[in-house]
């Protein structure tokens, strides 16, 4: 995917055949910091002329393009190249429908707006507007490529949205043959035992891939029920309302079904790319350039298939309308940042860990009975899907709302 000639410049008044946007910062992550666009009109830059948050300008010859249906995506200083993630993209041609990957377009920004957001990320610490953990990290100004990413957040209180990440839709090939536990059961149940206060921080309750891949309505249902609570849906949980919704979800995600499709396909790449087991390979050489041809191709491989094990799925639900239509559910993928091949040892690593710990075989120290997970459950004994909230409990799963994080 090539970078567009599209070029993001800081605002000048009185440029007649440009469009002018405000950038308000919604997010950021470890690599990126998520802007939303707003169209400004010059009679508005005027009458805020108080207000400093960064803004640009872009030709108008680019009516194509509905920036305010996008988000700016900006990568940080030290993360891999922005134009990796588009690598990824086209990696996945015929292995993933498009329509099901969040519309990328790579731009130039100004080195003056990369300024003006490192200003902007500068002043938001000082008044103690950024997230602790995220202090002290800045945009990379000497990279001028940034995405335009289209935006999957909610659009008013029409739809809401869910973002997870669908991780390991297929065991590891490093699991034991006798497993009970899914690698992604198998590393939740690892980082809880290993936290100080047996609690699990994360932005979305913990779920099993295997179950949600599967397509069982009633396994489905388990799975929805639970990322349905980091959801902010207008409706109680257990009310007809809700119950609609949750039916809908279930019915998208169930064998056969889009929602079904796109998580087998996601399953296919990670096995089509999968290099086997981690413990089978090869070592990267401390002189990469001694790296045998084949030893790079593997290990690539496996980049590219820890790549797609960590990718997020943004899931807009719209509610209908009027009785005559229906409600429209859209799933899309995002977060395609290639990984650094330096991770492999660590993988490694963890695979060792999983193993030699016992939890793939739910036998760790101090093992609980493991509930969420597919490979636990008899299948025999015709399960019956219930809600997911007594459950959590067990796991330790504490949510973590990004709106109101520690500041520096
Ligand atoms: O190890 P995992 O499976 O927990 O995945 C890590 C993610 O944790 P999660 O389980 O999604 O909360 C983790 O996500 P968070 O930063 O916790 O949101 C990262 O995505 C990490 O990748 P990287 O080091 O940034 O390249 C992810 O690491 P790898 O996918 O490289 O292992
Ligand atoms: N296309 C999108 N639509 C809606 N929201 C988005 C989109 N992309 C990112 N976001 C929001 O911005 C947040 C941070 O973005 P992103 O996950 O891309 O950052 P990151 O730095 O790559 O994260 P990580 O810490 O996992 O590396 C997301 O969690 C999400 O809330």
């Amino acid at each position: 995917m090539s970078v567009s000639l599209i070029q993001l410049e800081p605002i000048k008044l009185g440029q007649q055949s440009f469009r002018y946007f405000g950038l308000k910062l919604i997010d950021e992550g470890a690599a990126n910091v998520v802007y939303k666009l707003t169209e400004l009109f010059p009679g508005d830059i005027r009458s805020t002329s108080s207000d400093t948050s960064p803004k640009f300008m872009v030709s108008s010859s680019i009516a194509h393009i509905n920036f305010t249906r996008m988000l700016l995506r900006v990568r940080k200083a030290a993360a891999e190249n922005v134009e990796t993630q588009c690598d990824i993209v086209d990696k996945l041609n015929n292995l993933i429908p498009s329509h099901h990957i969040v519309q990328m377009i790579p731009v130039q920004a100004s080195s003056e707006l990369l300024s003006a957001l490192n200003s902007d990320l500068l002043t938001r610490e000082r008044q103690r507007r950024r997230p602790q953990i995220r202090c002290g990290s800045m945009i990379e100004e000497t990279n001028p490529t940034v995405v335009l990413v289209e935006d999957m957040s909610a659009e008013s209180t029409m739809s809401f949205t869910v973002e997870f990440k669908p991780k390991w839709l297929v065991q590891s090939p490093d699991a034991p043959k006798d497993a009970i536990r899914c690698r992604t059961c198998a590393l939740r149940a690892m980082k809880l035992l290993q936290s100080r206060d047996g609690k699990l921080l994360t932005k979305v309750p913990p779920f099993c891939p295997l179950e949600l891949v599967e397509g069982k309505q009633d396994f489905v249902r388990h799975a929805m029920s639970g990322l349905l609570l980091s959801a902010k849906l207008p409706y109680e949980r257990g009310s007809s309302n809700y119950e609609a919704v949750l039916k809908d979800l279930v019915h998208y995600f169930s064998d056969g079904n889009e929602g079904n499709k796109l998580l087998h396909s996601i399953r296919k790449a990670q096995q089509h790319f999968s290099p086997g087991p981690f413990r089978d390979l090869p070592e990267l050489n401390q002189d990469r350039n001694t790296t045998s041809i084949v030893t790079v191709k593997k290990l690539e491989a496996a980049v590219t298939t820890m790549t797609l094990r960590d990718v997020s799925l943004f899931l807009r639900y719209t509610f209908s309308q009027s009785k005559k239509d229906g409600s429209v559910i859209e799933a899309k993928l995002a977060d395609l940042d290639k990984k650094s091949i330096d991770k492999i040892s660590s993988w490694k690593d963890t695979e060792l860990k999983l193993q030699s710990g016992g939890y793939y075989a739910n036998k760790e120290p101090n093992a609980v009975f493991e509930k969420i997970c597919l490979l636990s459950r008899p299948r025999q004994q015709g399960y019956r899907a219930q809600d997911m909230s007594s459950e959590l409990q067990d796991t330790g799963y504490s949510h973590v709302h990004r709106s109101t994080p520690s500041t520096c």
